[in-house]
């Protein structure tokens, strides 16, 4: 266990012990990359929630976030549909990433492929109270491009 580093707990079926365990690519990555435990394709425009072989158990106050790799964005148009995806702390399924090809040509996913990156996050709870009045502030209730371009 390294200091400034939360455990995160995660378990994965036999068949999928050959697969990478999710990695930072460098030190100061923000995402482990995480890899498909399945073969796809995706059509033009279509979407499907990949699996990733990986079970977790994250602490409670933590979430884990889904995110797109750029890369698999810019060169292919393939996203994460609901990025960021949130896997809750007692969430204890298969853990999947939810890809889309907004591309133009079928994208293949081949086992193994690198195809989201995971974040690690604290999370604030709220506690919500209703009041009758809000405070004013200069913006009010301006928005959606309010400011201008
Ligand atoms: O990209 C994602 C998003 C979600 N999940 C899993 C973990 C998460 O804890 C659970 C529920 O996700 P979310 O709350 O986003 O979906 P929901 O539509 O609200 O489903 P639920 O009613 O199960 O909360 O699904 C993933 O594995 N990958
Ligand atoms: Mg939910």
């Amino acid at each position: 266990m390294e200091k400034n580093k939360i455990s995160i707990y995660i378990s994965r079926s036999k068949e999928n012990e050959d697969l990478p365990l999710p990695k930072y690519a460098t030190e100061g990555s923000s995402g482990m990359d995480v890899v498909a435990a399945e073969e796809c394709v995706l059509q033009p425009g279509e979407w499907k929630a990949v699996g990733t072989g990986l079970f977790m158990e994250i602490p409670s106050g933590y979430e884990c976030q889904v995110r797109p790799r750029s890369g698999l964005a810019l060169r292919d148009g393939v996203t994460v549909l609901n990025a960021p995806g949130t896997v809750d702390s007692d969430y204890r399924g298969e853990v999947k990433v939810i890809l889309i090809n907004h591309g133009k040509q079928p994208f293949k996913i081949s086992r193994g492929d690198r195809i989201a990156q995971l974040v690690f996050a604290k999370v604030e709870k709220a506690e919500l109270h209703l009041k009758e009045e809000l405070t004013a502030t200069v913006r009010g209730s301006g928005g959606f491009g309010s400011t201008g371009k």
